[in-house]
């Protein structure tokens, strides 16, 4: 085991979650589902339990919000000992959101999400407001869903006011297991993306448990990987485990494609691109013809066409584009693919290349602002060069 040996935190870090020496065995059962678990899960950030099934995630989630009892070791809530925190109070501070939202079938969406706030007395005028303002916080027009029952609802819905749900009381901490698991992958994607948008704003303490890396890649500040019998094979950093599994067991769970993994942890935000010419829109047939052969002799295949604001329109084909047969002439517009801003990754940028069969990417800042151009090569460099540098020149992670 590495790292969860001895709790790993970078300074001015407080922890909100400590477990210490956990170990839960289940009356009948050979083995411990957990055993000897010791973890710090640093304040405002998501750590995830990553593992085959099995391994003990649910049993280590349920342990800190005593849904069930430990056979030793403790927890530590913010500094205090949940043992000695009443079980309704540590409820009010421990929001849970489980797969499939686990919601109540016969309460309407409102009763369901008001859960907490009615037990904590809260009046009518300020759950009805709570409601509303939680729909609207995971994308459901409150009009629309707050009177519905769970059974008529979409599985991302339901999911959604689960969240909503776990979220009602103002918790300090929120426990997530397999949250998304039940959704097909595109309404999967716009959940996890909702959901850090959510969390970019409230920064909560979030312990969320996946069966799948790359949702632990993407959701992950930290990662703990756990191994069979509720031990944790490492604790780290996405970038970290990535680039170097502690042992065979971790790097057989990433599994095949770690490379392409770390390229959805590079913002493109943060990489240097580099800036090919561009043409104004506006310019005239003199201009554009200028800025095409000069693009040419330096051997660029295409010119970026921008708006007065400098919001890339079009490709402006080259001279040097031009290949018999195919591809498109001298001169020709190309349409744009969606520009990828900072906050798209690299295997975004990929992704959208490989799809829509292009070379190359507009790369914009957050106005949507020429920046520059990502290509097929210049993204196979980056993958061989084995680090990805910042803007500024430091490096940012190895690749
Ligand atoms: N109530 C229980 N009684 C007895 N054994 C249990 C109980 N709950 C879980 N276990 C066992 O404890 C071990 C850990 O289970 P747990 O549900 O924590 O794993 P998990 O990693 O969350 O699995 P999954 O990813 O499949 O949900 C398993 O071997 C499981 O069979």
């Amino acid at each position: 085991m590495t790292q969860s040996d001895t709790p790993q935190q970078t300074p001015g870090e407080r922890t909100m979650i400590r477990l210490d020496k956990l170990t839960k065995r289940y009356p009948g059962q050979p083995g411990a589902a957990v055993e000897e678990l010791t973890l710090d899960i640093p304040a405002g950030s998501i750590v995830v339990f990553v593992g085959p099934s099995g391994c003990g995630k649910t049993t280590t989630m349920k342990l800190i919000n005593r849904l069930i009892e430990p056979t030793s070791g403790r927890i530590h809530l913010d500094g205090q000992d949940v043992t000695r925190i009443p079980v309704h109070q540590l409820r009010r501070r421990i929001g849970y959101a489980i797969q499939q939202g686990g919601l109540f079938p016969h309460r309407t969406v409102a009763d369901n999400i008001a859960t907490v706030p009615k037990m904590l007395g809260w009046d009518r005028a300020r759950i009805t407001a709570r409601v509303d303002e939680l729909l609207e916080m995971v994308g459901l027009d409150p009009e629309a869903y707050r009177g519905r029952r769970p059974g008529q609802l979409s599985g991302g819905q339901q999911q959604r006011v689960g969240v909503a749900r776990a979220l009602a009381g103002d918790p300090q901490v929120m426990l997530m297991d397999e949250p998304f698991g039940a959704i097909d992958p595109l309404n999967r994607e716009a959940l996890q993306n909702e959901f850090l948008r959510i969390q970019a704003r409230l920064h909560k303490t979030i312990v969320f448990v996946t069966h799948d890396i790359d949702e632990a890649v993407k959701m992950g500040d930290r990662i703990a990987l756990f191994g069979d019998g509720g031990r944790v094979l490492q604790y780290d950093t996405p970038e970290r485990l990535l680039a170097d599994p502690a042992d065979r067991a971790v790097a057989e769970f990433i599994g095949a494609g770690a490379a392409v993994r770390r390229l959805s942890l590079a913002r493109i935000g943060s990489l240097a691109v580099p800036g090919p010419p561009v043409v104004e829109r506006a310019a005239d047939a003199q201009a554009r013809a200028a800025a095409l052969a000069r693009a040419a002799e330096s051997g660029e295949e295409y010119v970026l066409v921008v708006d007065e604001d400098r919001r890339p329109v079009a490709w402006l084909a080259t001279a040097g584009a031009r290949r018999p047969g195919e591809g498109p002439a001298a001169g020709e517009e190309v349409p744009l693919l969606t520009p990828m801003g900072p906050g798209h990754t690299l295997f975004d940028a990929l992704d959208h290349m490989l799809s829509s069969n292009a070379s190359a990417v507009a790369v914009v800042d957050g106005d949507g602002r020429y920046r520059g151009v990502l290509g097929m090569d210049a993204v196979r460099t980056l993958i061989n060069s084995q680090a990805l540098h910042t803007a500024d020149g430091s490096k940012l992670q190895e690749v």
